[in-house]
């Protein structure tokens, strides 16, 4: 098994003295090479803060990260690192630019990563989606909130990634919409062959679309399980329990 993802004595932090706030603690666990890894955990339990520091916009960091067997350092990262690992945001509204078609997005995004053949990478892009060509060349405002969130999707497949780690990609949209973006999201991982690490403080999303996953709680992972054990209810925590019992009962 090769590992896309190892994490070991994560700790983040912002701000410093009085003001500091410990968000995430001692922080470990490991994604295999196309897995799909879940993080759950109440709000504020430190899941989008691990995202962050592993894309480097949580900069104050200790620990390992490393992506297929590479250590990151810092707040740097390299265009071999975007290469390799792209990040979906929860809101597709503020991560388009709004006077930005999705030609221009994913023209810009293709040629960022140094690619030719970019009209065609543009069409397949928008085909891989769900989107298809009659959307290129129309700006956000013209989208509805799910084919937003297709074009954020074909953004961080432009750079034909390996490693995609998906914020929350449902939370902001309508329900109707949630199941569709996460049945495209699980289709487009057997495809490319991508490995996933994925926030939800949702626990039957983190069910339908992980292999495994950690629950947190105030920034500390409290459990790593599969997710038949947790179909099981074999959780061992007692707050994964409780966790579990209230998705359950909701
Ligand atoms: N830029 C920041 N500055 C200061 N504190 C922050 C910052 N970002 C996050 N935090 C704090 O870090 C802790 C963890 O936040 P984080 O967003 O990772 O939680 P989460 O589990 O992803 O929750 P949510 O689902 O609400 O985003 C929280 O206490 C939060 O207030």
């Amino acid at each position: 098994m090769s590992v896309a993802l190892r994490i070991e004595g994560l700790d983040v932090w912002f701000g410093d003295g009085r003001d500091r706030v410990d968000a995430v603690q001692g922080a470990g666990f490991e994604v295999a090479t196309g897995e799909s890894f879940g993080l759950v955990g109440e709000s504020g339990s430190g899941k989008s803060t691990i995202l962050r520091a592993i894309t480097g916009l949580a900069p104050t960091w200790s620990g390992l990260i490393e992506i297929e067997g590479k250590r990151i350092e810092g707040a740097q990262r390299d265009r071999g690192f975007f290469k390799t690992v792209q990040m979906v945001f929860q809101d597709p509204y503020a991560s388009l630019h709004p006077r930005h078609t999705v030609d221009q997005v994913l023209s810009e995004t293709l040629s960022l990563h140094g690619l030719g053949d970019i009209d065609k990478r543009v069409v397949r892009l928008l085909d891989d989606v769900g989107l298809g060509s009659r959307f290129r060349f129309r700006y956000p405002h013209q989208l509805s909130g799910g084919q937003r969130q297709r074009v954020a999707i074909a953004r961080a497949l432009a750079g034909e990634p390996d490693i995609v780690l998906l914020d929350e990609p449902t939370s902001a949209l309508d329900v109707s919409v949630q199941a569709e973006i996460l049945n495209l999201l699980t289709d487009l991982r057997a495809e490319h062959g991508l490995t996933y690490l994925m926030v939800s403080h949702d626990l039957p999303v983190i069910g339908h679309m992980c292999d495994r996953l950690a629950v947190m709680k105030d920034g500390r992972i409290v459990e790593v399980m599969g997710v038949e054990a947790l179909r099981r209810g074999e959780a061992r925590d007692a707050y994964s329990r409780d966790l579990l019992a209230a998705s359950v009962g909701a």
